[in-house]
């Protein structure tokens, strides 16, 4: 299986319970989008998914693979989109990905190879030879999302990867990854406070104060009335 699963996951700072009991499984392709406010838990949520952090308490498979006893080989099937920008801005585009690619032990024509098709997925093709620096932030964060495919990932995570730009930025990288689990048949886990980047068919997964408040396809939850709407009734804060 190529999906994500958590199940039953705990986390605690000291005294303060981040996340309760978390449970929700996406399936192979699917995109859901994880939506909760400041404060809900997401960031713990991917530090835990991303291996930063570990807990005893829960499970999460990540393309078959079981966090805990299978590191490496759920971390592998992983691409990560970090809400903080980590491009080096003064290498080339170029050179941020075949850097990347080494790291994941890719070179010569394999990693030309993949480089090529991950710029090509997200139209930067043209970028190659620029620096990063040069890049608006919307292109610095598609350079991101390439980067992250590079290794041939089942499974991609993105934590609130549209803060910062403008409308039609956001509304371009929305789409794109969208893309690529329709037509790519990638696993997305994207997280926002922001209820305009979801669509009908995304699963939603709405995370309020550490604990899944809602687990269902977009359309079920808001059931003809604005996902925004549902969404503060349920957390009571602004969307
Ligand atoms: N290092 C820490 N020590 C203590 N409490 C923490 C720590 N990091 C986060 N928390 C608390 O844990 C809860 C979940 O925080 P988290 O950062 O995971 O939420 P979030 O949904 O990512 O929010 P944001 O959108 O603001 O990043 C919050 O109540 C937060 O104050």
């Amino acid at each position: 299986m190529t999906g994500l699963y958590v199940q039953n996951l705990s986390y605690a700072y000291g005294a303060k319970q981040a996340l309760r009991d978390v449970s929700f499984a996406i399936e192979p392709g699917q995109f859901c989008a994880l939506l909760g406010p400041n404060g809900a838990g997401k960031s713990t949520l991917f530090s835990l998914l991303t291996r930063l952090f570990t807990t005893a308490q829960g499970r999460i498979e990540v393309a078959g693979h079981d966090m805990a006893r299978s590191p490496r080989a759920a971390l592998a099937r992983m691409g990560v989109v970090f809400q903080q920008p980590t491009l080096d801005l003064d290498l080339t585009v170029q050179r941020n990905l075949s850097y990347f690619a080494a790291l994941h032990g890719l070179s010569g024509k394999a990693a030309e190879a993949r480089i090529a098709a991950a710029l090509d997925r997200l139209n930067m093709a043209e970028r190659a030879g620029e620096r990063a620096r040069d890049l608006n932030g919307g292109h610095r964060r598609r350079l991101e999302i390439a980067r992250c495919l590079i290794h041939d990932p089942a499974v991609l995570l993105l934590d609130e990867p549209t803060v910062g730009l403008d409308a039609a930025a956001r509304r371009a990288i929305t789409d794109h990854v969208h893309d690529l689990s329709r037509d790519d048949g990638l696993t997305v886990l994207w997280a926002t406070h922001l209820t305009d980047e979801i669509s009908e068919t995304d699963q939603v997964v709405i995370l309020h104060q550490g604990e899944v408040l809602k687990d269902a396809p977009c359309h079920e939850i808001t059931r003809g009335a604005g996902l925004q709407d549902v969404f503060l009734s349920l957390t009571g804060a602004p969307a």
